[in-house]
């Protein structure tokens, strides 16, 4: 199988061209080629394919093998690839996902590979239902109106959370953190499984630490449902920006600092849409047996 290694922001992932060809058992390949010992190494893999509803297709899978909705890191890269290999000339384009089709606009260098990739990621999804959050398993749930889950209060291992969430066509559970730590010192490793395998979240959840800097500025690391700690999460920077700006501490615009590089997100609140502008490197290329 030839594939290409890429990543955004630190988020890489592997990338196959089956627009001519198909692959099979794409599960069990993620979980082979993700393997950083054993496979290629990356946070899942990612197959770029023709659709008959827009103009190409994604479809995404986590190092576990479980497939993922949207990706916000991975459709900035494959809008790379398919702009560096020729597979489009056009500058503007779509892109089908499980979570519905996202525009993207690439800005290219001066060797004419692109270097910087804005997406439309569509409008944020709040309603508890929708995400999904089962209320029920929050504590004391403040049975609000419009059934969001904004500043809630959710018990891991014993101890009780604020938690907001939000889906941008997948699952998102938001935490803030206190300022006084290094949020490099947080203790990922030991908390994020128990929010992503926490019986409030039926479909597990994608789950983002922020430390709010000032009103443009969020520092953020995540737990990915399916990869573990990745150095970036384009949706979960997208969730967080919405959280954020509905609990009143940032703007509608500001920049996601995380480990592995910066986001800019914008809520279009006119258009009740979510824009993320970023970066998207390819890295190698290569074959493997699969
Ligand atoms: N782990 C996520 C998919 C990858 C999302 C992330 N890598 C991004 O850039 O948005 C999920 O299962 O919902």
């Amino acid at each position: 199988m030839k594939f290409t290694k890429m990543q955004g922001i630190g988020n890489d992932y592997v990338y196959v061209d089956c627009t001519k060809t198909e692959l099979k058992n794409a599960s069990e390949v993620a979980i082979k080629v993700s393997d950083r010992h054993f496979g290629i190494g990356s946070d899942g893999l990612i197959l770029i394919k023709k659709s008959d509803k827009a103009d190409f297709y994604m479809e995404m899978y986590n190092a576990d093998g479980s497939q993922g909705k949207m990706c916000g890191n991975g459709i900035r890269c494959v809008a790379k690839y398919v702009c560096d290999n020729k597979l489009t000339d056009k500058d503007e384009f779509s892109v089908e996902t499980l979570s519905g089709i996202k525009i993207l606009k690439v800005r290219k260098d001066d060797k004419g590979l692109v270097s910087l990739v804005k997406v439309d990621m569509g409008a944020p999804i709040l309603e508890a239902s929708e995400i999904p959050v089962d209320v029920n398993n929050l504590k004391n749930y403040s049975n609000r109106e419009d059934k969001r889950v904004i500043d809630e209060t959710i018990e891991v291992d014993g101890k009780q959370y604020k938690v907001t969430c939000v889906s941008m066509g997948n699952p998102h559970a938001i935490v803030y953190i206190d300022n006084t730590i290094d949020i490099k010192d947080f203790p990922l490793e030991e908390i994020g499984p128990k929010f992503e395998c926490h019986p409030a979240f039926p479909e597990k959840v994608n789950t983002e630490f922020i430390q709010v800097v000032d009103n443009k500025n969020l520092n953020m690391r995540v737990w990915e449902r399916g990869s573990g700690e990745t150095l970036a999460c384009g949706t979960g920077a997208c969730a967080s920006l919405v959280a954020t700006n509905l609990n009143g501490l940032c703007d509608s615009n500001a920049t996601l600092h995380l480990l592995g590089g910066d986001l800019n997100i914008t809520w279009d609140k006119e258009e009740n849409t979510i824009i993320m502008q970023g970066p998207a490197t390819t890295v190698f290329t290569g074959e493997i047996e699969v």
